[in-house]
């Protein structure tokens, strides 16, 4: 199977995790018998440096012909004082909208070698699996205006959405719940905006539709707390743009790093962009000892969601596990002992633990 794949590095931690993803997914394809043909674009920082804007032409172009998007990260120090439309962030949010990816699925399940490497008590962690659906093309991140009035003195962002962009988000929800525990958590914060409450009133509409999902309606400052004391409470979360990007960063402390986490961004047709839940991370780009587990498990989300390869998707999890259980770890997991290594390193382990698994299974089968 040939699949035409744009790689989007992006700014700082974001090229070096990338090189990590492609090596995986090379590996994947040789052992797989896959033709992957990667296509290297620019965007954000790196973008507006080369190219004068935060998303070229090309790269658009490219990404509507692709069978699918792998990003790193953007943004970074240089870019900040630029006007907000000229941003390295613009170019992530104009490729979503464009695209029309407006479902964001970040799932949050701690790998259980790590369960000691969050500050949070393991008897609150354990067996905690959450997926967070985020909508993403919509609320104050795209509203209009958005600008300073009075020379600067006054601001105004917009929060607006379209009943059909709750309905096909929460609608994603509803099927996602009922593929694993047919719960349902809606996040919203009905008590102040009204934009909240037509939310909350779509979801009671919908949760007709779905009788066999339970559906619970929580306000976003008291989700906050119930994420890191009871998230075991939890199976899938739906909310909009804003609440969904703030919670998911705080989830990640379940699973011992915002390093880990990985994100799928779709529309209905399989079309999807794969990217780390994670930014930029100037603090440590350049150093070569980024967490590239949350960019390789993207990788496998895109195989799972965009190529329909469950196996190949499965294989590349469970390396990533034992890569943990052999005690790997790059230096943002708090760990006790084990192992640490650099982003190269860890990804060379991700690669051995594939290789290994297809020869022992080749093994088995050919002797079984
Ligand atoms: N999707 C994207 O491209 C995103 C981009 N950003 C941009 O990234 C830049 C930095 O933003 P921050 O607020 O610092 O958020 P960040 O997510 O880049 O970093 C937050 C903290 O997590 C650590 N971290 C993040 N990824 C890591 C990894 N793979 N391995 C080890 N440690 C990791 C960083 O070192 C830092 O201490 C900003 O310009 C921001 O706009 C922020 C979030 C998402
Ligand atoms: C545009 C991005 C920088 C927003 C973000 O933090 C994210 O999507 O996780
Ligand atoms: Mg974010």
């Amino acid at each position: 199977m040939n699949k035409q794949i744009i790689l989007l590095p992006g700014d700082g931690v974001g090229k070096e995790i990338m090189e990590s993803a492609k090596h995986v997914l090379n590996t994947i394809a040789s052992e797989f018998g896959h033709s992957f043909t990667f296509h290297q674009h620019a965007i954000g920082g790196e973008a507006i440096d080369n190219n004068g804007t935060p998303l070229p032409e090309d790269t658009i172009n490219a990404c509507r012909q692709a069978d699918a998007i792998l990003l790193g990260a953007v943004g970074g120090k240089k870019w900040d004082s630029l006007p907000g439309h000229m941003r390295p962030e613009k170019g992530l949010l104009g490729i979503r909208k464009m695209l029309g990816l407006f479902a964001n699925l970040r799932p949050v399940k701690g790998f259980a070698p790590l369960l000691h490497a969050s500050p949070l008590k393991e008897d609150v962690i354990k067996g905690s699996d959450i997926l967070i659906i985020r909508e993403l093309t919509g609320g104050l991140y795209f509203g209009q205006p958005s600008e300073r009035r009075e020379n600067g003195d006054a601001v105004v962002d917009t929060l607006s959405y379209h009943r059909s962009e709750m309905e096909r988000i929460i609608d994603k929800a509803f099927q996602s719940a009922r593929l694993r525990n047919n719960h349902l958590t809606s996040v919203d914060k009905a008590n102040v905006l009204e934009s909240s409450r037509m939310w909350r009133e779509i979801v009671n509409e919908k949760s007709k539709d779905y009788p066999d999902v339970t559906v619970e309606h929580v306000l976003v400052d008291a989700a906050a707390m119930k994420l890191i004391t009871q998230p075991n409470q939890f199976d899938v979360i739906v909310t909009e743009n804003l609440f969904g990007d703030i919670l998911s960063d705080e989830a990640s402390v379940l699973t011992g790093s915002l390093g880990m986490l990985p994100s799928a961004s779709i529309r209905s047709d399989g079309v999807g962009l794969y990217e780390p839940v994670h930014g930029s991370a100037p603090d440590i780009a350049g150093k070569g000892i980024a967490n590239p587990m949350g960019m390789i498990l993207s990788a496998a989300m895109m195989l799972k969601y965009s190529f329909g390869m469950e196996e190949e998707a499965a294989e590349i999890e469970e390396a990533v596990h034992d890569a943990l259980e052999q005690g790997y770890h790059t230096p943002d997991l708090q760990i006790k002992g084990g192992k640490q290594v650099t982003t190269k390193e860890m990804t060379e382990i991700v690669v051995d633990n594939l290789t290994t698994k297809s020869v022992s299974n080749f093994i088995c089968s050919t002797y079984a």
